[in-house]
């Protein structure tokens, strides 16, 4: 089979596109491609669920009310699914992410454009999703889709914007033809590993920013722990190698934002719910969808001691959630720590 460029193609072009995962997320991203006249395909491991959904043209489960697009086709057979696609799009949380990608992988076509909408790492890897998408589908195009989109308010046609970071300029092109809508712009970057960086980042600091409004903390310390987050993300990115810049843009400070104030956010009700007293565990369970947030924490703080990389929000979330420090404790360190620079990066430097 021969690798099909389609960044030529008119916008009105339908393109066979394929969205593999059933949660809030793939349908979202689902329904815009379906509104903008693609062939959409979107995969769910569950017969009964994808039958139902297909049905019912609504995912009850995952985004009750919304309608879905009348032309969307759901299915559970992968194959059926992304055939003959020459764009895939893979919403499945990290956890999950790599099995999925393998399986998937030897029903593509060379070529095939591979977007990660996950904003996670890989459970005792350090792997993004984009390193799983190179490793698991050799040949094929990659890129990462991230930036403040909760997947209700996209459905409820608000004004949203994300950016499309691929090295491969033609893919991000695509990209942000086959997503542009009324309500829906994409930005493209070059920064991979930034942009995708910056998404599983944030979803530590509304797990935080979360647990300070449970225990009734106002808006001068959510605007302190997003401020001292983001310079917290940038030396982590500096130590790591993605360009600090990429996480002044929408894939940074914009998502950091989102999350960090507004409780659609599942990483800031599980902060919420833990700062109110539940066990993480119970937390988890309660909000009954992926908080990626969770197991990113474990792996940032492995790779901060590890770089040596001052992140004292990280270590004061690591601490309450997963080393029984109390909260009061947590807090009185955080406060009493060393009083340093406000802005780390100067634009004469
Ligand atoms: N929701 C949002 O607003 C946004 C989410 N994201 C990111 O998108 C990613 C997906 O999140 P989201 O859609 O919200 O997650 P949800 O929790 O809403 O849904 C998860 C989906 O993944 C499926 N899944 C889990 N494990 C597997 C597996 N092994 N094989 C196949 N399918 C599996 C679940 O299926 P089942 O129901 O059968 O368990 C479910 O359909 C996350 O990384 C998240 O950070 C990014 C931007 C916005
Ligand atoms: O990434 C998101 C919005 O941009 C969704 O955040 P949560 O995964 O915390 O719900």
């Amino acid at each position: 089979m021969t690798q099909t460029d389609v960044s030529s193609s008119a916008p009105e072009s339908r393109l066979p596109i394929a969205i593999l995962g059933g949660g809030s997320f793939g349908t979202a991203v689902a329904n815009i491609v379906a509104g903008n006249g693609h062939d959409t395909r979107q995969w769910m491991r569950d017969p009964e669920r994808a039958a139902t959904c297909m049905a019912e043209r609504e995912n009850k489960r995952y985004l009750p009310g919304v309608p879905l697009h009348s032309d969307l086709q759901i299915t559970a057979d992968l194959e059926q699914a992304v055939r003959g696609c020459q764009i895939v799009f893979v919403a499945i949380p990290s956890q999950s992410f790599r099995e999925v990608v393998n399986r998937a992988a030897p029903m593509l076509d060379p070529g095939t454009m591979l977007i990660s909408l996950t904003k996670g790492v890989e459970h005792d890897s350090f792997h993004l999703m984009s390193d799983i998408l190179k490793e698991e589908a050799e040949g094929m195009r990659v890129g990462v889709l991230s930036g403040p989109n909760f997947a209700k308010e996209i459905v409820a046609g608000h004004y949203t914007a994300t950016v499309i970071a691929s090295e491969d300029e033609t893919l991000c092109a695509t990209i942000q033809k086959v997503l542009h809508s009324e309500t829906f712009r994409v930005y493209s970057s070059n920064d991979v590993f930034g942009v995708e960086l910056a998404g599983a980042l944030k979803n530590i600091y509304a797990i935080v920013t979360g647990m300070a409004v449970a225990l009734g903390r106002g808006q001068n310390t959510t605007s302190l722990l997003i401020t001292r987050a983001l310079a917290e993300m940038m030396r982590f990115a500096e130590a790591v190698g993605a360009d600090p810049m990429t996480f002044i843009g929408l894939a940074g400070v914009g998502d950091l934002i989102l999350t960090c104030s507004s409780d659609l956010s599942r990483n800031y009700r599980v902060g919420y719910l833990v700062g109110k007293g539940k066990k993480l565990d119970e937390a988890v369970t309660e909000i009954g969808q992926v908080a990626e947030g969770v197991n990113t924490v474990r792996l940032i703080k492995a790779k901060a001691d590890e770089l040596g990389v001052y992140m004292p929000l990280v270590s004061a979330i690591h601490a309450i959630l997963f080393e029984g420090t109390p909260i009061p404790t947590v807090i009185r360190e955080l406060m009493s720590g060393a009083q340093t620079f406000d802005v780390a990066y100067s634009a004469k430097s």
